[in-house]
């Protein structure tokens, strides 16, 4: 059977927010994904990076406060290490996993670079939400500092500017490790966010959507199936409320009309829909499914997950 390519999108209960809640926490991602190597899928894996470039941005500045040996570290090289040390603990750990149920397969870590337009609209307009939540005295500080904060019921959260992925820089690279079969984690956090300046890339004070990101990746990569693996099974119609229903599938249609009627929420399942109705109406024979981290083979088999059709 000719094999498949599947670009997985891990989301932030992939991960937890510590670095030994991370390490526990990728066993069961890299169970999964190891699964989906022996059901005969070449892979690509990108992942959430929101609470860890918070936290990365903010033990940077402090450190620069305390000691003037060191200079805040800009946001984008937040993001590079964030996915430095997020690709780091998954591919060591789905290394091991492999590697004990007797499978060889390489598996490394882009740094990757996005492209994204200076004059887009989300640089005036910060929706992203990164780090810890915190106290008013904490986002009143982050505030003097010049960042932006929205108060939520269980606290503040650090907002920032999202912008659209244009363009994946290092795409060659990653088509060439997975044509030599190996497994590949690439634009975690959505990527870098850059802007092209003649021949040189500026990084951007910005945190890209991955959902987003996903869908331009599984196009780039040239991916059948697109799959988002977060913490629900299904996406569900009126989500929270007492008319609530998981839904199995969802055309471009359906989902179009939802999102027209606002049922989807913006910032946590609206991205993975909008994603998902993109990849799928880009071509023929495509697959967009979300569904719980526990359930990515049974899903990909049909057996659970929503599925979007066209
Ligand atoms: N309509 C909906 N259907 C399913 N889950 C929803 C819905 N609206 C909000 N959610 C919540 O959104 C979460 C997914 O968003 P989020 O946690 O931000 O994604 P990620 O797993 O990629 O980090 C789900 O686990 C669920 O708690
Ligand atoms: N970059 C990004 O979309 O991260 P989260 O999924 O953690 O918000």
């Amino acid at each position: 059977m000719p094999k498949k390519r599947i670009v997985v999108a891990l989301g932030r209960n992939a991960f937890g927010e510590t670095f030994p809640e991370q390490q526990k926490a990728i066993k069961k991602a890299a169970g999964a994904i190891a699964d989906l190597v022996e059901d005969n899928y070449d892979i690509v894996i990108t992942h959430s990076n929101g609470p860890q470039v918070g936290m990365l941005h903010t033990a940077m500045t402090e450190f620069a406060r305390l000691d003037n040996h060191y200079t805040v570290a800009p946001m984008p090289v937040c993001s590079s290490l964030s996915q430095g040390y997020m690709g780091y603990d998954l591919q060591n750990i789905l290394r091991t996993e492999l590697l004990n149920r007797g499978l060889y397969k390489p598996v490394a870590t882009i740094i990757t670079q996005v492209k994204v337009d200076p004059f887009d609209e989300a640089f005036a307009n910060p929706t992203k939400i990164i780090g810890r939540y915190m106290s008013e005295e904490e986002a009143e500080k982050e505030k003097k500092k010049g960042n932006h904060v929205i108060k939520e019921e269980k606290g503040y959260r650090r907002i920032i500017a999202s912008p659209k992925p244009l363009e994946i820089y290092e795409i060659d690279s990653i088509n060439a490790l997975l044509a030599a079969g190996q497994v590949v984690i690439a634009a975690g956090g959505g990527g870098i966010p850059v802007l092209e300046q003649g021949t040189v890339l500026k990084g951007a004070s910005a945190v890209i959507e991955k959902d987003a990101t996903s869908a331009l990746l599984a196009e780039a990569v040239g991916a059948q199936v697109l799959l988002f693996l977060t913490g629900v099974e299904k996406v569900s119609y009126a989500y929270g409320q007492a008319n609530e229903h998981p839904l199995d599938t969802l055309t471009v249609l359906e989902a179009q009309e939802y999102m027209k009627d606002n049922i989807f929420e913006a910032g946590s399942i609206l991205p993975k829909v909008e994603a998902s109705v993109k990849f799928i109406s880009g071509g023929d024979d495509r697959k967009a499914v979300v569904t719980h981290i526990s359930k990515a083979l049974d899903a990909i088999h049909g057996k659970t997950g929503t599925h979007f059709i066209k």
